[in-house]
Protein backbone atom coordinates (compact mmCIF):
# COMPACT_ATOMS: atom_id res chain seq x y z
CA UNK A 1 0.00 0.00 0.00
CA UNK A 2 1.81 3.13 -1.09
CA UNK A 3 2.13 5.38 1.70
CA UNK A 4 0.74 8.82 0.01
CA UNK A 5 1.38 12.13 2.30
CA UNK A 6 -1.99 13.77 3.41
CA UNK A 7 -2.10 16.60 5.63
CA UNK A 8 -3.05 15.54 9.22
CA UNK A 9 -6.87 15.74 9.98
CA UNK A 10 -8.62 16.69 13.24
CA UNK A 11 -10.38 19.38 14.86
CA UNK A 12 -8.94 22.66 14.69
CA UNK A 13 -8.56 24.37 18.05
CA UNK A 14 -11.50 26.96 18.31
CA UNK A 15 -9.49 30.39 18.72
CA UNK A 16 -12.91 32.06 20.63
CA UNK A 17 -12.05 32.62 24.12
CA UNK A 18 -8.81 31.51 24.17
CA UNK A 19 -6.62 33.74 26.34
CA UNK A 20 -4.95 36.95 24.48
CA UNK A 21 -1.22 38.34 25.16
CA UNK A 22 0.50 41.33 23.49
CA UNK A 23 3.15 40.46 21.40
CA UNK A 24 6.14 41.85 19.51
CA UNK A 25 6.93 40.37 16.23
CA UNK A 26 10.69 39.76 15.68
CA UNK A 27 10.82 37.83 11.90
CA UNK A 28 8.44 35.64 9.34
CA UNK A 29 9.21 31.92 9.13
CA UNK A 30 9.25 30.45 5.90
CA UNK A 31 5.66 30.18 5.49
CA UNK A 32 5.17 33.47 6.45
CA UNK A 33 3.84 33.49 9.91
CA UNK A 34 5.14 36.18 12.46
CA UNK A 35 8.00 35.04 14.69
CA UNK A 36 7.80 36.04 18.71
CA UNK A 37 11.16 35.13 20.28
CA UNK A 38 10.77 37.38 23.64
CA UNK A 39 8.10 34.72 24.96
CA UNK A 40 8.89 31.57 25.97
CA UNK A 41 7.93 29.12 24.34
CA UNK A 42 8.25 30.72 20.77
CA UNK A 43 5.20 32.08 19.39
CA UNK A 44 4.11 31.65 15.66
CA UNK A 45 1.44 34.31 14.65
CA UNK A 46 -0.58 34.52 11.69
CA UNK A 47 -0.89 37.84 10.30
CA UNK A 48 2.07 39.75 11.81
CA UNK A 49 4.70 41.31 10.63
CA UNK A 50 8.54 42.08 11.91
CA UNK A 51 8.74 45.14 13.95
CA UNK A 52 5.04 45.05 14.90
CA UNK A 53 3.28 44.94 18.13
CA UNK A 54 0.10 42.73 18.43
CA UNK A 55 -2.49 41.49 20.28
CA UNK A 56 -2.47 37.60 19.86
CA UNK A 57 -5.30 35.18 20.67
CA UNK A 58 -3.81 31.72 21.16
CA UNK A 59 -4.74 29.08 19.21
CA UNK A 60 -2.45 26.34 20.23
CA UNK A 61 -0.02 25.28 23.11
CA UNK A 62 2.47 22.55 22.10
CA UNK A 63 5.88 22.06 24.62
CA UNK A 64 8.08 23.56 22.66
CA UNK A 65 5.83 26.27 20.83
CA UNK A 66 2.38 28.07 20.82
CA UNK A 67 0.53 29.48 17.72
CA UNK A 68 -1.67 32.34 17.91
CA UNK A 69 -3.95 34.81 15.45
CA UNK A 70 -3.42 38.48 15.50
CA UNK A 71 -6.28 40.08 16.72
CA UNK A 72 -5.19 43.36 16.96
CA UNK A 73 -2.40 45.49 15.53
CA UNK A 74 -0.93 47.84 17.91
CA UNK A 75 2.22 49.24 16.19
CA UNK A 76 1.64 48.50 12.14
CA UNK A 77 4.93 47.76 10.28
CA UNK A 78 5.42 49.58 7.27
CA UNK A 79 4.92 46.46 5.08
CA UNK A 80 1.44 46.35 6.02
CA UNK A 81 -1.55 46.40 3.14
CA UNK A 82 -4.52 46.11 3.25
CA UNK A 83 -5.95 42.95 2.34
CA UNK A 84 -8.27 42.78 -1.16
CA UNK A 85 -10.03 40.15 0.16
CA UNK A 86 -13.29 41.19 1.73
CA UNK A 87 -13.24 37.45 3.47
CA UNK A 88 -9.72 37.86 4.30
CA UNK A 89 -10.53 38.07 8.16
CA UNK A 90 -12.32 34.87 8.54
CA UNK A 91 -11.42 32.69 5.72
CA UNK A 92 -8.30 30.34 6.29
CA UNK A 93 -7.88 30.26 2.07
CA UNK A 94 -4.92 33.04 2.53
CA UNK A 95 -2.96 33.80 5.68
CA UNK A 96 -0.83 36.62 3.94
CA UNK A 97 -2.63 39.23 2.31
CA UNK A 98 -1.62 41.91 4.77
CA UNK A 99 2.22 42.01 3.02
CA UNK A 100 2.67 42.64 -0.65
CA UNK A 101 3.94 39.94 -2.84
CA UNK A 102 7.70 40.73 -3.95
CA UNK A 103 7.88 41.35 0.09
CA UNK A 104 6.53 37.92 1.43
CA UNK A 105 8.70 36.55 -0.85
CA UNK A 106 11.92 38.77 0.16
CA UNK A 107 10.64 37.50 3.99
CA UNK A 108 9.89 33.74 3.29
CA UNK A 109 13.40 33.94 1.03
CA UNK A 110 15.46 34.69 4.59
CA UNK A 111 13.99 32.08 6.63
CA UNK A 112 14.85 29.39 4.21
CA UNK A 113 18.23 30.47 4.14
CA UNK A 114 18.55 30.42 7.87
CA UNK A 115 16.93 27.17 7.99
CA UNK A 116 18.99 25.80 5.68
CA UNK A 117 22.79 27.15 7.03
CA UNK A 118 21.35 26.20 10.54
CA UNK A 119 20.18 22.76 9.07
CA UNK A 120 23.27 21.59 6.93
CA UNK A 121 25.95 24.09 7.98
CA UNK A 122 26.46 25.16 4.33
CA UNK A 123 28.03 28.88 4.61
CA UNK A 124 26.49 30.54 1.50
CA UNK A 125 23.57 29.54 -1.01
CA UNK A 126 23.64 30.66 -4.56
CA UNK A 127 20.03 32.02 -4.38
CA UNK A 128 18.15 32.68 -8.18
CA UNK A 129 15.64 35.03 -9.29
CA UNK A 130 11.99 33.34 -7.76
CA UNK A 131 9.39 32.66 -10.65
CA UNK A 132 6.50 35.00 -10.13
CA UNK A 133 3.14 35.23 -11.81
CA UNK A 134 0.28 36.95 -10.96
CA UNK A 135 -0.42 37.66 -6.99
CA UNK A 136 -4.30 37.67 -7.96
CA UNK A 137 -6.59 35.34 -10.23
CA UNK A 138 -3.80 32.32 -10.60
CA UNK A 139 -5.50 29.36 -8.92
CA UNK A 140 -7.30 27.18 -11.53
CA UNK A 141 -7.69 24.12 -8.95
CA UNK A 142 -9.40 24.56 -5.56
CA UNK A 143 -11.72 22.42 -3.35
CA UNK A 144 -14.23 23.68 -1.21
CA UNK A 145 -16.16 22.67 1.39
CA UNK A 146 -20.08 22.72 1.57
CA UNK A 147 -22.19 23.11 4.64
CA UNK A 148 -25.31 22.17 3.90
CA UNK A 149 -26.98 20.89 7.32
CA UNK A 150 -29.17 24.24 8.01
CA UNK A 151 -31.29 24.77 4.95
CA UNK A 152 -31.35 29.00 5.45
CA UNK A 153 -27.92 29.12 5.57
CA UNK A 154 -26.33 26.71 3.38
CA UNK A 155 -22.17 27.82 2.99
CA UNK A 156 -19.68 26.65 0.24
CA UNK A 157 -16.06 28.41 0.96
CA UNK A 158 -12.57 27.96 2.78
CA UNK A 159 -12.65 26.79 6.12
CA UNK A 160 -12.17 29.15 8.65
CA UNK A 161 -8.38 30.41 10.02
CA UNK A 162 -7.60 28.38 12.78
CA UNK A 163 -11.59 26.38 12.86
CA UNK A 164 -13.27 23.40 10.45
CA UNK A 165 -16.27 25.84 10.21
CA UNK A 166 -16.75 26.85 6.55
CA UNK A 167 -16.79 30.63 5.58
CA UNK A 168 -19.08 31.03 2.43
CA UNK A 169 -17.26 33.28 -0.13
CA UNK A 170 -19.51 34.77 -3.05
CA UNK A 171 -16.09 35.75 -4.62
CA UNK A 172 -12.05 34.55 -3.81
CA UNK A 173 -9.64 37.14 -6.24
CA UNK A 174 -7.13 34.33 -6.18
CA UNK A 175 -9.21 31.90 -8.06
CA UNK A 176 -8.78 31.95 -12.14
CA UNK A 177 -11.78 34.12 -13.61
CA UNK A 178 -13.46 31.16 -14.68
CA UNK A 179 -14.14 29.30 -11.28
CA UNK A 180 -14.46 33.08 -9.64
CA UNK A 181 -17.32 32.98 -12.29
CA UNK A 182 -18.86 30.19 -11.04
CA UNK A 183 -18.93 30.85 -7.52
CA UNK A 184 -22.20 32.42 -7.15
CA UNK A 185 -24.51 30.33 -9.57
CA UNK A 186 -22.99 27.86 -7.37
CA UNK A 187 -24.12 28.95 -4.01
CA UNK A 188 -27.86 28.98 -5.73
CA UNK A 189 -27.50 25.52 -7.26
CA UNK A 190 -26.54 23.83 -4.02
CA UNK A 191 -29.18 25.96 -1.69
CA UNK A 192 -32.00 24.39 -4.48
CA UNK A 193 -30.64 20.86 -4.24
CA UNK A 194 -32.89 18.41 -2.25
CA UNK A 195 -30.13 16.07 -0.82
CA UNK A 196 -28.06 18.26 0.96
CA UNK A 197 -26.90 15.95 3.98
CA UNK A 198 -25.37 13.71 1.47
CA UNK A 199 -22.89 16.30 0.11
CA UNK A 200 -19.18 16.25 0.55
CA UNK A 201 -16.95 18.68 -0.57
CA UNK A 202 -16.45 20.52 -4.17
CA UNK A 203 -13.68 20.33 -6.05
CA UNK A 204 -13.15 22.96 -9.25
CA UNK A 205 -10.86 22.96 -12.31
CA UNK A 206 -10.03 25.62 -14.31
CA UNK A 207 -7.99 23.55 -17.47
CA UNK A 208 -6.94 24.73 -20.98
CA UNK A 209 -10.17 22.91 -22.46
CA UNK A 210 -13.34 23.16 -20.11
CA UNK A 211 -14.21 24.13 -16.25
CA UNK A 212 -14.60 20.86 -14.77
CA UNK A 213 -16.29 20.65 -11.06
CA UNK A 214 -16.63 17.31 -9.40
CA UNK A 215 -19.20 16.75 -6.22
CA UNK A 216 -18.54 14.39 -3.76
CA UNK A 217 -21.78 12.78 -2.94
CA UNK A 218 -21.89 9.94 0.19
CA UNK A 219 -25.19 8.99 -1.14
CA UNK A 220 -27.36 9.28 -4.16
CA UNK A 221 -29.23 11.82 -4.52
CA UNK A 222 -32.67 12.53 -5.63
CA UNK A 223 -33.48 12.22 -9.17
CA UNK A 224 -35.06 15.96 -9.46
CA UNK A 225 -31.10 16.76 -8.10
CA UNK A 226 -29.60 15.32 -10.49
CA UNK A 227 -31.74 17.46 -13.49
CA UNK A 228 -30.80 20.31 -11.78
CA UNK A 229 -26.74 19.56 -11.45
CA UNK A 230 -26.98 18.30 -14.94
CA UNK A 231 -28.88 21.81 -16.52
CA UNK A 232 -26.24 23.75 -14.26
CA UNK A 233 -23.94 22.13 -16.60
CA UNK A 234 -25.74 22.89 -19.78
CA UNK A 235 -26.38 26.67 -18.96
CA UNK A 236 -22.58 27.10 -17.19
CA UNK A 237 -21.03 25.08 -20.23
CA UNK A 238 -19.05 22.74 -17.68
CA UNK A 239 -18.46 19.63 -17.14
CA UNK A 240 -19.92 18.22 -13.70
CA UNK A 241 -19.13 14.57 -12.22
CA UNK A 242 -20.19 13.03 -9.08
CA UNK A 243 -17.74 11.10 -7.35
CA UNK A 244 -19.74 8.35 -5.82
CA UNK A 245 -17.34 6.59 -4.20
CA UNK A 246 -13.37 7.05 -3.72
CA UNK A 247 -12.30 7.42 -6.98
CA UNK A 248 -15.18 5.95 -8.72
CA UNK A 249 -17.25 9.16 -11.18
CA UNK A 250 -20.44 9.69 -13.16
CA UNK A 251 -21.11 12.24 -15.22
CA UNK A 252 -23.71 14.30 -14.93
CA UNK A 253 -23.51 17.02 -17.73
CA UNK A 254 -20.93 18.30 -20.45
CA UNK A 255 -18.44 16.49 -22.33
CA UNK A 256 -16.97 13.01 -21.79
CA UNK A 257 -13.60 13.90 -22.89
CA UNK A 258 -10.96 14.39 -19.99
CA UNK A 259 -9.71 17.83 -18.89
CA UNK A 260 -6.13 19.20 -20.51
CA UNK A 261 -3.43 21.05 -19.17
CA UNK A 262 0.03 22.45 -20.58
CA UNK A 263 3.09 22.03 -18.96
CA UNK A 264 4.90 23.70 -22.14
CA UNK A 265 3.41 25.02 -25.02
CA UNK A 266 4.02 22.24 -27.20
CA UNK A 267 2.15 19.56 -25.06
CA UNK A 268 -1.04 18.84 -23.52
CA UNK A 269 -1.53 16.39 -21.06
CA UNK A 270 -5.02 15.45 -19.81
CA UNK A 271 -5.74 14.92 -15.94
CA UNK A 272 -8.52 12.97 -13.85
CA UNK A 273 -10.53 14.66 -11.35
CA UNK A 274 -8.43 13.38 -8.28
CA UNK A 275 -5.06 13.80 -10.41
CA UNK A 276 -2.41 16.14 -8.94
CA UNK A 277 -2.17 19.80 -10.60
CA UNK A 278 0.18 22.20 -10.21
CA UNK A 279 -2.56 25.26 -9.65
CA UNK A 280 -0.52 27.91 -10.89
CA UNK A 281 -0.76 27.56 -14.46
CA UNK A 282 2.24 30.86 -15.30
CA UNK A 283 4.53 29.41 -12.38
CA UNK A 284 4.14 26.01 -13.64
CA UNK A 285 5.25 26.21 -17.03
CA UNK A 286 8.03 28.63 -15.92
CA UNK A 287 9.14 25.80 -13.15
CA UNK A 288 8.73 23.68 -15.75
CA UNK A 289 11.20 25.48 -18.42
CA UNK A 290 13.82 26.45 -15.59
CA UNK A 291 14.00 22.36 -14.54
CA UNK A 292 14.91 21.58 -17.95
CA UNK A 293 17.24 24.53 -17.72
CA UNK A 294 19.17 23.84 -14.75
CA UNK A 295 19.32 20.10 -15.61
CA UNK A 296 21.08 20.69 -19.15
CA UNK A 297 19.32 18.05 -20.88
CA UNK A 298 20.95 16.43 -23.69
CA UNK A 299 19.17 13.87 -25.85
CA UNK A 300 19.76 10.17 -24.77
CA UNK A 301 20.39 11.41 -21.12
CA UNK A 302 18.71 8.71 -19.10
CA UNK A 303 16.57 11.46 -16.41
CA UNK A 304 14.43 9.58 -13.78
CA UNK A 305 11.61 11.56 -12.63
CA UNK A 306 10.09 10.92 -9.55
CA UNK A 307 6.90 11.61 -7.82
CA UNK A 308 6.12 12.32 -11.32
CA UNK A 309 2.45 12.70 -11.48
CA UNK A 310 0.68 12.61 -15.13
CA UNK A 311 4.01 13.58 -16.08
CA UNK A 312 4.43 17.50 -16.03
CA UNK A 313 8.09 16.87 -16.14
CA UNK A 314 8.60 13.83 -17.38
CA UNK A 315 6.88 14.65 -21.09
CA UNK A 316 8.90 17.91 -21.05
CA UNK A 317 12.22 16.07 -20.00
CA UNK A 318 11.32 13.50 -23.43
CA UNK A 319 10.47 16.46 -25.86
CA UNK A 320 13.87 17.88 -25.22
CA UNK A 321 15.15 14.39 -26.04
CA UNK A 322 16.31 12.93 -22.74
CA UNK A 323 15.15 8.63 -22.07
CA UNK A 324 12.63 9.34 -19.02
CA UNK A 325 11.72 6.92 -16.42
CA UNK A 326 9.00 8.32 -14.34
CA UNK A 327 8.04 7.22 -11.44
CA UNK A 328 4.88 7.78 -9.65
CA UNK A 329 2.53 5.80 -6.63
CA UNK A 330 -0.92 6.40 -7.44
CA UNK A 331 -1.37 3.46 -9.75
CA UNK A 332 -4.40 5.60 -11.75
CA UNK A 333 -1.64 8.47 -12.62
CA UNK A 334 0.60 5.85 -13.80
CA UNK A 335 -2.40 4.88 -16.90
CA UNK A 336 -2.81 8.37 -17.20
CA UNK A 337 1.11 9.66 -17.53
CA UNK A 338 1.49 6.76 -20.24
CA UNK A 339 -1.39 7.69 -22.16
CA UNK A 340 -0.56 11.34 -22.69
CA UNK A 341 2.97 10.42 -23.13
CA UNK A 342 1.31 8.18 -25.84
CA UNK A 343 -0.92 10.97 -27.32
CA UNK A 344 1.99 13.43 -27.31
CA UNK A 345 4.18 10.82 -29.30
CA UNK A 346 7.10 10.64 -26.58
CA UNK A 347 8.10 7.08 -24.96
CA UNK A 348 8.48 7.25 -21.71
CA UNK A 349 8.94 4.33 -19.09
CA UNK A 350 6.07 5.11 -16.14
CA UNK A 351 6.47 2.72 -13.31
CA UNK A 352 4.23 2.77 -9.87
CA UNK A 353 6.25 2.80 -6.60
CA UNK A 354 5.62 3.66 -3.65
CA UNK A 355 8.99 5.66 -2.79
CA UNK A 356 8.88 5.90 1.10
CA UNK A 357 9.59 2.21 0.94
CA UNK A 358 12.78 1.40 1.29
CA UNK A 359 12.69 -2.23 -0.74
CA UNK A 360 10.42 -0.82 -3.73
CA UNK A 361 13.86 1.64 -3.87
CA UNK A 362 15.56 -1.37 -5.26
CA UNK A 363 13.58 -1.53 -8.33
CA UNK A 364 14.64 1.83 -9.60
CA UNK A 365 17.28 1.62 -12.70
CA UNK A 366 20.65 1.69 -11.64
CA UNK A 367 22.23 3.30 -14.66
CA UNK A 368 20.88 7.06 -14.78
CA UNK A 369 22.50 10.36 -15.72
CA UNK A 370 20.27 12.92 -13.79
CA UNK A 371 17.29 12.58 -11.38
CA UNK A 372 14.38 15.25 -10.86
CA UNK A 373 12.40 14.88 -7.58
CA UNK A 374 9.23 16.56 -7.14
CA UNK A 375 7.80 15.06 -3.57
CA UNK A 376 4.60 15.77 -1.59
CA UNK A 377 4.97 17.95 1.67
CA UNK A 378 6.65 14.63 3.14
CA UNK A 379 9.63 15.16 1.53
CA UNK A 380 11.48 11.99 0.40
CA UNK A 381 13.61 10.59 2.99
CA UNK A 382 14.55 7.00 1.86
CA UNK A 383 15.41 8.13 -1.03
CA UNK A 384 18.09 10.43 -0.29
CA UNK A 385 21.16 7.27 0.59
CA UNK A 386 19.59 5.39 -2.63
CA UNK A 387 19.74 8.28 -4.45
CA UNK A 388 23.80 8.90 -3.64
CA UNK A 389 24.39 5.31 -4.56
CA UNK A 390 22.79 5.99 -8.17
CA UNK A 391 25.76 8.19 -8.69
CA UNK A 392 23.84 11.01 -11.18
CA UNK A 393 25.89 13.59 -12.28
CA UNK A 394 22.99 16.30 -11.48
CA UNK A 395 19.98 15.78 -8.79
CA UNK A 396 17.33 18.55 -8.96
CA UNK A 397 14.90 18.63 -5.54
CA UNK A 398 11.56 20.56 -6.47
CA UNK A 399 9.98 21.14 -3.01
CA UNK A 400 6.69 22.28 -1.09
CA UNK A 401 8.03 21.81 2.30
CA UNK A 402 11.11 23.55 3.02
CA UNK A 403 11.17 21.78 6.41
CA UNK A 404 11.56 18.56 4.21
CA UNK A 405 13.59 19.72 2.10
CA UNK A 406 16.10 21.05 4.38
CA UNK A 407 16.38 17.61 6.27
CA UNK A 408 16.71 15.37 3.15
CA UNK A 409 18.96 17.90 1.37
CA UNK A 410 21.09 17.56 4.84
CA UNK A 411 21.54 13.69 3.99
CA UNK A 412 23.16 14.89 0.71
CA UNK A 413 25.41 17.32 1.88
CA UNK A 414 26.62 15.06 4.18
CA UNK A 415 27.68 12.84 1.48
CA UNK A 416 29.45 15.27 -0.80
CA UNK A 417 27.21 16.93 -2.23
CA UNK A 418 26.73 20.99 -3.11
CA UNK A 419 23.88 23.01 -3.39
CA UNK A 420 24.61 25.09 -7.41
CA UNK A 421 21.20 26.98 -7.44
CA UNK A 422 18.38 27.13 -5.40
CA UNK A 423 15.39 29.71 -5.92
CA UNK A 424 11.76 30.00 -4.38
CA UNK A 425 9.07 29.54 -6.93
CA UNK A 426 5.59 31.88 -5.64
CA UNK A 427 3.04 29.02 -6.53
CA UNK A 428 0.51 30.04 -4.11
CA UNK A 429 0.83 33.84 -3.60
CA UNK A 430 -0.63 35.44 -0.56
CA UNK A 431 -0.49 32.18 1.00
CA UNK A 432 2.01 30.29 3.78
CA UNK A 433 3.17 27.94 1.15
CA UNK A 434 6.77 27.97 0.18
CA UNK A 435 8.00 25.78 -2.63
CA UNK A 436 11.72 25.92 -4.33
CA UNK A 437 13.95 24.46 -6.75
CA UNK A 438 17.63 23.20 -5.77
CA UNK A 439 19.91 21.72 -7.93
CA UNK A 440 22.61 19.42 -6.35
CA UNK A 441 25.65 18.28 -8.03
CA UNK A 442 29.09 16.30 -6.61
CA UNK A 443 31.33 18.81 -4.57
C1 LIG B 1 3.95 17.49 -5.55
S1 LIG B 1 3.20 16.22 -6.50
C2 LIG B 1 4.15 16.37 -7.97
C3 LIG B 1 3.60 15.67 -9.19
C4 LIG B 1 4.26 16.04 -10.51
N1 LIG B 1 5.70 16.04 -10.42
C5 LIG B 1 3.78 17.39 -11.00
O1 LIG B 1 4.57 18.34 -11.08
O2 LIG B 1 2.57 17.49 -11.36
C6 LIG B 1 3.80 14.79 -5.71
C7 LIG B 1 3.43 13.48 -6.34
O3 LIG B 1 4.01 12.45 -5.56
C8 LIG B 1 3.12 11.36 -5.47
N2 LIG B 1 3.48 10.63 -4.25
C9 LIG B 1 3.25 10.99 -2.97
N3 LIG B 1 3.75 10.08 -2.11
C10 LIG B 1 4.32 9.11 -2.87
C11 LIG B 1 5.02 7.90 -2.59
N4 LIG B 1 5.20 7.50 -1.34
N5 LIG B 1 5.49 7.16 -3.60
C12 LIG B 1 5.31 7.57 -4.89
N6 LIG B 1 4.65 8.70 -5.22
C13 LIG B 1 4.16 9.45 -4.23
C14 LIG B 1 1.76 12.01 -5.43
O4 LIG B 1 0.76 11.10 -5.83
C15 LIG B 1 1.93 13.18 -6.39
O5 LIG B 1 1.59 12.81 -7.71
Amino acid sequence: MVQIYKAPKGKKPSPIGAPKLTLSIDDLEHGGLGVCRSHQPVVFVEGGLPGEQLEVRITDKKPRYWQGLAVKVLTPSAERIEPFCPHSRECGGCQNQHIGQTELLVHKQQAVDQLLKRQTGIKTLNWQAPLLGPAQGYRRKARLAIDAQNKADVKVGFRAKGSDQVVSIKQCAILSEPLQAILPPLLSLIKLLKGTKQLGHISVLDADDQVQLCLRVTRALPGEDLVRLSQFAEDNSLRLLLETAPNRFELVGGTSQDAHYSPSAELSLAIGPNDFIQVNNVVNQAMVSQALTWLQVKPGEQILDLFCGVGNFSLPLAHAGAQVTGVEGIEAMVKRAAINASENGLQVDFQCLDLSDTAALAKLPSQIDKVLLDPARAGAQALMSVLHKLNPKGILYVSCNPATFARDAAVLIDKGWQVDKIGLMDMFPNTAHTELMAHFSKA
